[in-house]
């Protein structure tokens, strides 16, 4: 809230709630205890931004007598009347310097700021973006993650499936109904741009009549990161070059767009590079993020992973989590002390302070599922009164041993829809499609594809192409529904299997239901077989089941679980095996289903699924104008 420019509603709500904390009149005795519990949470809600804190608030209120329920009314009506607001964003993208992991390179940076500046509104508001591209020579376009852009599929953001790249020296205008209270992210959705650093939190909260299913005194939100020293464009043309050159691993974990290199890696005969000269913790460059606590209280904690590469594990040194939501559903609440977080995904999670006070703790995160050479990303759990700057003694945390599959199976198993909140799912599909991920290798370029399609974008929006029927855009044949039958997941697959570029759509019928199984499978590498975050746009999907081997639908159908599947936009495959997935294809428009690794889009490992292209209204002008869409402006 306090972050929307032009929106009026904090000032109201400032100005309502300082007049209701006077007329609770402090000099009446029997009210002192009231006023003061009253203003300690109307400063949080000032602090904090919390939405939560303010309800809060009400609640003590409402112990008062009638003064106090007068203010109440007050302060209610601001917010009931805040409710269906328009909060307004106004964003200049270009390139910075900065040096997130304290070595200085080029970046995508929103109005100056890494990560890019927090997105705050209400469920039910409208969100406005105003953008304009001042990179020099370089589109841009940014993507909702988990906005389900009901009505609006043309600001999805998604480059050429859903619009044509905000040019340089061009606005933009984005706008779009937050649906669901939670916790999401945004990102750029053009190239590498996300990996490049444009990147934020997306917070959206519940509206002050609806309560929250459990209590916490305050709230932290940070967003995990992966980070090259490489720029995005030399780490693209690699993937584009023969012979192939891969990103490699990165160089650091970021979280909330901060870490540290570890200079004293660096090969001697390497230079260092500039930065590693304030690579020391004395320098303010290089202070870690810090997640401040006061001792005792509960903290609801909203983390997300916008990582390029990386699947990564979250840990609060010491510090149990309760995991409450996935992607911004609620889930049966769940105890660990590690969490996987997937690329794409977003977990909110409540913890107690409640260890030895006179310590900060550490907050980490480490690379699962590839071979790591990443430092533990680090932050400061730091509890209040304690300096920010006392860092823990300890060794950063560990994690589960980085191909320990099984154990990243259990805990994605874990998680389960909350009964009687979410919806269960149909008790079956219209239309099952099985797609087969594939690493291949196509005139000399490695490349992933998807039932042998390696994806390529036209510089025509698939929205467009199929709203105006602009022909040689989309594959004329409709892609495969399943892959070669009994293909071997477990064998080294020969460079030369069949697969080819294209830009295919599946199309599905407007409200039907659709059975996804993604089916994981042997890389070109012998023995190696890669995790990967599949994401879908303008829905959620229910995660029916996963499996270790080929999908074998006499068997494998059996075991879906369809009582309390959890609902989410972002599911791992995991190494050789299979996930379910169930949606309703109900939102017009044209969806990219694709793995969120961002080097593996790029290389081809994406799809695009539509449906009641012909309910769109006319696509907005300012969407268009690329490829062969002139002519419908
Ligand atoms: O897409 C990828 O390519 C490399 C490797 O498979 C070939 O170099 C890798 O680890 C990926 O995730």
């Amino acid at each position: 809230l306090t972050n929307g420019a032009g929106d009026k509603r904090w000032t109201q709500f400032q100005a309502a709630s300082s007049s209701s904390v006077q007329a609770l009149s402090c000099s009446a005795r029997s009210k002192r205890r009231w006023c003061l519990k009253v203003t300690r949470q109307l400063k949080i809600c000032e602090l904090g931004q919390d939405l939560v804190a303010l309800n809060r608030a009400m609640k003590t209120v409402k112990g008062c007598t009638s003064v106090a329920v007068g203010c109440l009314a007050l302060v209610m009506m601001v917010v009931l009347q805040a409710e269906a607001a328009v909060v307004k964003y106004d964003w200049t993208v270009d390139y910075m310097f900065a040096a997130p992991d304290c070595v200085e390179k080029q970046i995508l940076a929103v109005n100056g700021q890494y990560p890019s500046p927090t997105i705050r509104a209400v469920e039910g508001d409208t969100v406005v973006v105003r953008v304009t591209n001042r990179i020099p020579s370089e589109g841009v376009v940014f993507h909702w993650h988990g906005m389900h852009q009901r009505g609006t599929p043309f600001y999805d953001g998604a480059a050429y499936v859903s619009q044509c790249p905000i040019n340089p020296g061009e606005t933009f205008t984005y706008s779009f109904k937050v649906d669901r209270a939670g916790t999401y992210f945004y990102h750029g959705h053009f190239g590498m741009q996300r990996s490049g650093g444009l990147y934020g939190s997306l917070i959206v909260d519940l509206p002050a009549n609806k309560k929250e299913l459990f209590s916490y005194d305050g709230e932290h939100s940070i967003v995990l990161n992966d980070w090259w020293h490489k720029s995005i464009y030399e780490q693209e043309l690699g993937l584009n070059s023969i012979p192939f050159r891969f990103v490699g691993e990165p160089q650091s974990l970021l979280i909330q767009g901060r870490g540290k290199y570890n200079c004293s890696k660096l090969p001697e005969t390497v230079p260092a590079p500039p930065g590693c000269l304030t690579c020391n913790a004395s320098s303010p460059k290089c202070a870690p993020h810090v997640i401040p606590v006061t001792p005792g209280k509960t903290y609801r904690l909203r983390i997300g992973s916008v990582a390029s590469l990386s699947s990564l594990n979250f840990i609060l040194e010491g510090h149990k989590m309760t995991v409450v939501m996935a992607d911004g559903r609620y889930i049966k609440p769940f105890d660990v002390y590690n969490l996987d977080v997937y690329s794409g995904q977003t977990y909110d999670v409540l913890f107690t302070a409640n260890q030895d006070a006179s310590k900060n703790y550490w907050a980490g995160v480490n690379v699962r599922g590839r071979n790591p050479n990443t430092p533990t990303g680090l932050a400061v759990l730091q509890y209040l009164p304690n300096s920010e700057t006392l860092l823990p003694t300890t060794p950063p945390p560990v994690s589960p041993v980085w191909n320990d599959t099984a154990t990243s199976i259990a805990q994605a198993k874990q998680i389960l829809a909350k009964v009687g909140y979410e919806a269960a799912p149909p008790k079956r599909s219209d239309r099952t499609i099985v797609i087969l991920g594939t690493q291949n290798n196509i005139s000399g370029n490695l490349k992933w594809a998807l039932n042998n399609i390696s994806y390529v974008h036209q510089a025509t929006p698939v929205i467009a192409a199929l709203k105006y029927k602009i022909k040689g855009v989309i594959d004329s044949t409709p892609p495969p529904d399943f892959p070669v039958q009994n293909y071997n997941v477990f064998d080294k697959p020969t460079p030369s299997t069949s697969a080819n570029y294209g830009s295919p759509v599946y199309v599905f019928k407007k409200g039907s239901v659709v059975d996804v199984i993604v089916q994981n499978a042997n890389t070109l590498t012998v023995n190696n077989s890669e995790i990967h975050p599949w994401h879908l746009h303008g829905h959620d999907f229910w995660v029916l089941g996963y499996g270790k081997e080929l999908y074998n639908p006499a068997k494998d159908y059996a075991t879906f679980n369809l009582v309390d599947p959890p609902v989410r936009n972002t599911a791992a495959v995991f190494p050789y095996g299979w996930v379910a997935l169930r949606f309703v294809a109900d939102n017009p428009g044209a969806w990219p289903f694709h793995c969120h690794i961002e080097p593996h889009f790029h290389m081809g490992m994406g799809t695009v699924f539509a449906e009641g292209i012909h309910n769109l209204p006319r696509l907005p002008a300012q969407t268009l104008g690329c490829g062969l869409t002139k002519q419908h402006l």
